[in-house]
């Protein structure tokens, strides 16, 4: 698969370089509720940076202000050098494309055709003259929907192209969704839960494309509940708590952190005093500042204690 981006073929180094994606300061307020509160992020070339955090931490709601579906209430996000508008289709033309946490294909089109939908903002003719088949319209077809079938192949789903989406398993659907916004050539690509529904086999498989997105040049952010997952994929997590980076790190730092442990697992006194402490300021992991420690033993948490809301948080 060519991208817009040279190919690398391992992990972004986080400071080696400039941030190919910067969220400045970001913070969304509904109404009374301050859903993400002065969000930092950057994001370096091949890098695959996981966002955790329980229900209702803002997660979503942070995805939606980098994709120009929210305008923050304040704050910028600056991709490769130029600062982001509030339009989700300047946003893919400038570079970055996402999936939701609910597939939202196009459920009566091919898988190809799904595919297809994502060139077009790619493409000169576009989907207008797609749809009304104008002039020149014939030559750059056939070149998308090559393109699109190479996509399908990428993403394992080459033998499916003519398949409607609604009839393909639902760890298909999953990928189908990456190969179209993959179809957009970004730079930056998000994922919304990619995981949520799949069974074992699925989770791994979708591990795996992860990886080879990444070893074509791309950076990834991923948000997920499954901590197998993302401590396996993620060269550094921000753990978000009640609209707040609680904790940013590697995937060992963050695993055996205990403030991550207690916000998901506990309501200790210690957590509530972090969570809603008087300082804000989010605190690498990896400071020498002496932290407390309420338990020293590094715990693994990949079962997801918070799950059972189900509810779309999608925008
Ligand atoms: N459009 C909206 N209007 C009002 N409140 C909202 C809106 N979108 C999100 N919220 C609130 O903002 C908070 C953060 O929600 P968000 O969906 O971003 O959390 P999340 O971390 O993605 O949660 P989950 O893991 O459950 O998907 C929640 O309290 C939610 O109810």
């Amino acid at each position: 698969m060519s991208t817009a981006v040279d190919p690398g073929t391992s992990g972004g180094v986080a400071g080696a370089e400039a941030p190919l994606l910067s969220a400045e300061n970001v913070t969304m307020r509904f109404g009374g509720l301050t859903a993400v509160s002065d969000v930092a992020m950057e994001v370096f070339p091949r890098e695959i940076v996981g966002l955790i955090g329980p229900n209702g931490a803002g997660k979503t709601t942070f995805f939606n202000c980098l994709t120009g579906l929210y305008k923050p209430t304040s704050g910028r996000v600056v991709l490769d050098g130029r600062q982001l508008t509030s339009s989700p289709r300047k946003v893919v033309e400038a570079g970055m494309a996402r999936t939701f946490q609910n597939i939202r294909l196009f459920q009566n089109m091919t898988a190809l055709e799904n595919v297809m939908v994502g060139r077009y903002c790619r493409t000169r003719t576009g989907a207008i003259s797609a749809i009304t088949r104008a002039f020149g319209f014939k030559a750059e077809e056939a070149a998308t929907r090559a393109k699109s079938q190479e996509l399908l192949e990428f993403v394992g789903l080459g033998d499916s192209a003519e398949h409607l989406a609604r009839n393909l398993p639902y760890g298909d659907q999953r990928r189908l969704e990456i190969a179209r916004a993959l179809a957009t050539e970004p730079k930056v690509l998000l994922l919304d839960e990619p995981t949520a529904g799949m069974n074992p086999q699925e989770t791994r498989q979708a591990e795996e494309l992860i990886f080879k997105i990444r070893d074509t040049g791309l950076a990834v952010v991923v948000i997920e509940h499954d901590m197998r997952f993302i401590f396996n994929l993620c060269d550094r997590v921000l753990c978000l708590v009640r609209g707040k980076v609680l904790v940013e790190g590697t995937p060992e730092e963050v695993q055996s952190d205990p403030r991550v442990i207690e916000a998901y697992i506990g309501t200790s006194a210690e957590a509530e005093a972090d969570l809603a402490g008087d300082d804000p300021t989010p605190q690498r992991v990896s400071d020498p500042t002496p932290q407390r420690v309420s338990d020293p033993t590094p715990q693994r948490f990949s079962d997801r204690p918070t799950e059972g809301s189900e509810r779309d948080g999608d925008a």
